[in-house]
């Protein structure tokens, strides 16, 4: 597999690069595409030195020739999330300086006072596109690629700078690792402005010829159908989609259910990652479909960092080890390096796929470096050689009694109770501990559990002072957009109740 291809794009087949309902794009007429939507960018420039070009794009064909016809022409590329409100889209185009915003011309009376505010052009796809390919400028490495913006799960979403060299790093390291080619058929139905979709989903798939199956959005049964049909050789997704697929399996007649399985099982990988899988879940999806999911972790400032192997043990609740060229070392609260097995600290990363910069937002570019290292916020503990992801040590690392207690592993206690769907659990400020253990669950259709029970449940499987002093009933759990749980959002529930 070639590694310094530019642009990450197959060009020279006949080969389907996109299924984008009932269009079957090769890759041969996406890069024509891609050439004539970046000589419409450029309109008579030689480059676009940089300008920022935001696109506000479900999806589909469009979105993938907008970011690479962006990339093509020298711009940075700014992919928006399209369940974003005004006020939040406002943030990111004005943090941004965006220039040109394009959008489908649906969407144009909603995007329209707003772009005339921020002195922005508004435009369709379509009206960019040359009528022919003209000349394209030569992009080096350490040229700004690409802007996407941090979900705000701990702070005002912060927009991440990747250069050409950093998206080249990302994509090239999942190639070798998970095993990728041109043979392999992936379903995309996750959010388009966050490295998961655009980097392991779709630029992967695009570097290797393979063929990428759009959905503008995660639909159960739309995507089990697909499934059902032997159409994927590779699936990636956050656990959540996991959980609506183990639902969606539970109301099929026995027939359906049996293909669905078959479908997954017949796949060569399966992949979960941007939030914990919880154990329970992977050992249930390898009950049902035989199928061990490759946990990794990764995030927006430096693509994926930590691994299970693709081939050689998996295992439940941890994600591996460091992927290769991808330095990996914890940190104590001494900013020293941990270098013994069993001791939790700060995960902090280093190598050429970590981002350049924070836009326009040097203090907190600065701050998050220390010595070359990207300090990721992340707190884990190596062991039996693999690493174990403890939480965010703003929200998920609790500090009780003198103890730092992991939300994660409280959460998987609490997921293994047969009453309960969901599980979230927080920290809440509290005279005598420092702070003590909230749990927010939700029980299963039907099911019916007590705060006691569940202590007691937890009291028989974690240490006295992990057990959750607080325990909420709720309906649902506060999720973003790739369906992760927003804890602040929860902490607000504690204070204002
Ligand atoms: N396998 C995993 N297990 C546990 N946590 C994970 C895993 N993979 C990713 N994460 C979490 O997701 C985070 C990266 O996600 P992302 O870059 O989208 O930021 P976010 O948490 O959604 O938002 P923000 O950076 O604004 O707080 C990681 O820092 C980590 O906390």
């Amino acid at each position: 597999m070639p590694t310094d291809r530019f642009p990450p794009l197959r060009t020279d087949n006949d080969r389907i690069a996109l299924i984008d309902g009932d269009r079957r794009v090769s890759y041969g007429a996406l890069h024509g595409a891609v050439e004539r939507l970046a000589t419409g960018l450029l309109g008579g420039k030689a480059d676009l030195e940089e300008e920022r070009i935001a696109f506000f794009l479900p999806a589909g064909t469009d979105y993938v020739t907008l970011l690479h016809g962006v990339w093509r022409a020298g711009g940075i590329a700014v992919p928006l999330n399209v369940g974003a409100t005004l006020d939040e889209l406002d943030h990111y185009l004005g943090c941004a300086r965006v220039t040109r915003l394009v959008a489908h011309a649906g969407d144009h009376a909603m995007l329209g006072e707003l772009c005339a505010r921020l002195g922005i052009d508004l435009l369709r796809p379509d009206e960019l596109m040359a009528a022919q390919a003209g000349a394209l400028p030569e992009i080096v490495e350490d040229r700004r690629a690409m802007m996407v913006f941090t979900s705000g799960t701990t702070s005002k979403p912060k927009g991440v700078v990747t250069t050409h060299g950093n998206i080249r790093a990302q994509i090239t390291v999942l190639l070798d690792a998970w095993g990728w080619s041109g043979e392999d058929r992936i379903p995309l139905f996750l959010p388009l402005h966050h490295v998961h979709g655009i980097i392991n989903i779709l630029s992967c798939a695009l570097w290797a010829g393979a063929s990428v199956h759009l959905f503008p959005r995660f639909d159960a049964a739309a995507v089990a159908a697909r499934v059902s049909a032997g159409d994927y050789t590779v699936f990636m997704a956050v656990p959540t989609v996991y959980v609506k697929l183990l639902d969606h399996l539970d109301g099929l007649d026995e027939g359906a259910a049996r293909a669905m399985c078959e479908g997954f099982a017949a796949m060569r990988l399966t992949v979960s990652g941007s939030a914990a899988c919880p154990v329970p879940l992977f050992e249930q999806w390898r009950a049902r479909t035989g199928q061990v999911l490759l946990e990794r972790y990764g995030m927006t400032e430096i693509g994926m960092a930590l691994s299970n192997p693709y081939r050689g043990e998996r295992r439940a609740g941890h994600v591996g080890q460091p992927l290769p060229g991808v330095e990996v070392r914890l940190y104590g609260e001494d900013d020293r390096p941990i270098g013994e097995e069993g001791q939790p600290g700060e995960i902090r990363v280093k190598g050429p796929n970590v981002f350049l910069e924070y836009w326009d937002n040097e203090e907190a570019t600065r701050a998050s470096f220390r010595d070359g290292w990207f300090c990721t916020g992340d707190m884990a503990v190596v062991e039996r050689g693999y690493y174990r992801i403890m939480g965010r040590t703003s929200i998920d690392i609790i500090k009780s009694g003198g103890y730092k207690l992991s939300a994660l592993e409280i959460e998987a206690v609490l997921l293994a109770h047969p009453a309960i769907a969901e599980a979230a659990v927080i920290g809440v400020e509290d005279a005598t501990w420092g702070e003590v253990v909230a749990a927010f669950l939700v029980t299963r259709p039907g099911a019916a559990v007590s705060a006691e029970e569940i202590a007691a449940w937890c009291g028989e499987r974690l240490s006295s002072y992990k057990v959750p002093r607080q325990v909420r009933f709720v309906d649902s759990l506060p999720r973003n957009a790739m369906g992760k749980v927003t804890k602040p959002d929860l902490k607000a529930l504690l204070t204002s109740a």
